[in-house]
């Protein structure tokens, strides 16, 4: 099956800090990934890069063999473009500017999860409490006809009825050649989804193993391989 992110000794700085170091990683084409580490570990810089946001890395990434950036803002949909919006936008509003910049952009598929996910769209950003703006960004990141969709801790601080239907979504909008990166500090949540597990650690990709190997060799799965990371009892050491 062909890779649809290679990534390449990517070294990464910011204000003369080194944030990533020799990252080398190949997903698969259709692969759901979780991409894991503690807080400041990477993930979203990691995301930022694969989508062309984050520039002057070292190393290449490539999206289906192509490593410009016009090519990863056409094939990547990042769920951190919504930071960059004004609070005070409303809703409607956002989903035409998506309309308008994202040729891809589906306002029929849109309206589907907006519908299953129960977003209110009369209301502005600054209203919508953090749960209802996770369902958002997840709504507008899986509307677009991407080849990777890359979805940065979808989770934070919601209730577990809305976590359930977030990963509903996930599944039931997945085309079935499509990549989707899913980050997050822990687990328990997209265990169920995740066919590949990357953890960033120490500034670099620890490690990177299929959920099923994980299965067979740990009797409670990804969460408690991912504990051992960090507790420092990886098996394969
Ligand atoms: N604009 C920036 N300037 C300087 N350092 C930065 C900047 N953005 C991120 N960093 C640093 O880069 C490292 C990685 O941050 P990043 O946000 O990618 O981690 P993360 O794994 O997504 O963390 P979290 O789980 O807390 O969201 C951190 O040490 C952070 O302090």
């Amino acid at each position: 099956m062909a890779n649809t992110i290679e990534i390449e000794n990517l070294t990464y700085h910011k204000n003369y800090r080194r944030i990533l170091e020799n990252i080398n990683l190949q997903i698969e084409q259709g692969k759901t990934v979780g991409l894991l580490g503690e807080n400041g570990a990477g993930k979203t810089t990691l995301m930022r890069l694969i989508a062309g946001v984050a520039k002057g890395a070292h190393g290449t990434v490539k999206i289906d063999g192509e490593d410009q950036v016009a090519a990863k803002k056409a094939e990547v949909s990042f769920s951190g473009q919504l930071d960059g919006f004004n609070p005070s936008m409303r809703i409607d509003k956002i989903i035409r500017f998506y309309e308008d910049v994202y040729s891809d952009f589906s306002t029929e598929r849109y309206n589907q999860i907006a519908g299953f996910l129960q977003i209110d769209e009369g209301l502005r950003l600054s209203a919508l409490s953090k749960g209802m703006k996770e369902k958002l960004v997840i709504g507008l990141t899986l509307s677009r006809d991407t080849k990777v969709y890359l979805l940065d801790e979808p989770f934070g601080g919601i209730d577990s009825m809305s976590r359930k239907k977030i990963i509903q979504s996930i599944i039931k909008w997945k085309a079935s050649d499509a990549v989707i990166v899913v980050s997050d500090h822990y687990v328990s949540e997209i265990a169920s989804i995740l066919d590949e597990v990357v953890i960033i650690k120490d500034k670099t990709i620890y490690t990177k193993k299929s959920a099923e190997e994980i299965r067979a060799q740990y009797a409670e799965g990804i969460e408690q391989y991912y504990e051992s990371i960090y507790e420092g009892n990886d098996m394969d050491d």
